[in-house]
């Protein structure tokens, strides 16, 4: 049973704040702790939350940690530190200045929180998830990124939105990095079943595909101080259920690579079943060569991420 689990949420922003009130409204766990340089501020969101977890009778406990000293022995720790996009930027923008807050936050959930499953969400969210690998030690099951929930859901409410119908019969499917070049399969994606193929037109289809790859920037077009966040938390909050009731369903998430789909050494977006142990088991699609090349084309984008933190001696760096 999921009582008496602690989870931790470093980063408490827009988006770590909204994953912390989501599990909280839940009930999802015992307690929560968030951590942040902010801490006053953390510390306001923690009472103002565990007074709404009381409002819905939820048992959660929401408090905070002042040092990562104090963020002890978690169950599952969400990374949201670090800074998120502006307008005309794009997420590799934020790669040197998220890495080095990574290494620094993930060296210490690996010291306080050994055993815990880590799930990265700061941005470039596949070289952040790396980083989180290799700087943490942990086995590649206990590393995972946060991107294709979100980005198939994102998918989801485009093809809603276009059909006029459907809401909540939709399964759309986005594999790859979470980037510009992400990989929507629309050929994976269904109304009630219904095979997208046979409900909208090629054209539809590939606007579907084209605003999907875009929807973060849509959104940070309109805000202008930062990026989305309730579909970000609420995919996070979906991970972090997972893990602690062992549901171990299938769900797109970034994963270290080490052979699947015939990519090593790098982090990339794949089905993966969820369950109490993190990434139990990595899900091999069948993809076509278009879809094969797109997939290619996405990770070598994250590869020239990782090259750039090698070429700048990042992981040789205390
Ligand atoms: N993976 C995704 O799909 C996805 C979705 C949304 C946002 N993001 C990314 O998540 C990150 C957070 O976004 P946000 O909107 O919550 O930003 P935000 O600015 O609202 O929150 C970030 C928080 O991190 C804190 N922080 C910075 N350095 C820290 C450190 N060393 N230790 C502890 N806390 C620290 C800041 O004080 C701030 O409160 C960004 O990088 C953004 O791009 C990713
Ligand atoms: O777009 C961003 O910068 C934030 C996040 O990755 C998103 O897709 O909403």
């Amino acid at each position: 049973m999921n009582q008496g689990k602690r989870v931790g949420i470093v980063g408490a922003g827009n988006v770590g704040a909204t994953v912390a009130y989501s599990l909280a409204m839940l009930g999802s766990c015992h307690e929560i702790i968030l951590r942040d340089n902010k801490i006053e501020v953390a510390k306001g969101k923690a009472l103002d939350m565990s007074q709404a977890a009381a409002a819905v009778r939820s048992h959660t406990v929401v408090s905070v940690a002042e040092s990562m000293e104090e963020l002890t022995d978690c169950d599952v720790v969400v990374v949201t530190a670090g800074s998120p996009r502006l307008p005309g930027m794009s997420r590799d923008d934020l790669l040197m200045i998220n890495a080095k807050i990574t290494k620094e936050v993930v060296r210490g959930i690996a010291k306080y929180s050994p055993n815990a499953i880590i799930i990265m969400v700061s941005n470039p969210l596949d070289a952040m998830t790396y980083v989180a690998l290799k700087e943490s030690g942990f086995d590649r099951s206990r590393v995972l990124g946060m991107a294709g929930i979100l980005d198939s859901s994102r998918m989801a409410a485009f093809i809603q939105e276009k059909l006029g119908y459907g809401g909540g019969q939709i399964r759309a499917s986005v594999m790859g990095g979470h980037g510009d070049d992400m990989v929507p399969l629309p050929r994976y994606s269904t109304v009630a079943g219904v095979p997208l193929f046979d409900l909208l037109t090629e054209d539809e289809i590939d606007e579907i595909v084209d605003r999907t790859r875009h929807g973060g920037a849509e959104i940070v077009g309109y805000l202008k101080t930062g990026s989305a966040y309730y579909a970000p938390a609420k995919s996070t909050a979906i991970m972090v259920e997972a893990i602690l009731k062992d549901t171990k369903q299938i769900h797109p998430c970034a994963v270290y690579l080490e052979g699947e789909y015939g990519y090593d050494d790098v982090v990339s977006g794949v089905p993966v079943m969820i369950g109490a142990n993190g990434a139990e088991k990595i899900i091999e699609v069948t993809l076509n060569e278009k879809e094969k090349e797109m997939f290619a084309r996405s990770c070598s984008s994250v590869q020239t991420l990782i090259d750039t933190l090698n070429e700048n001696k990042f992981f040789e760096e205390a």
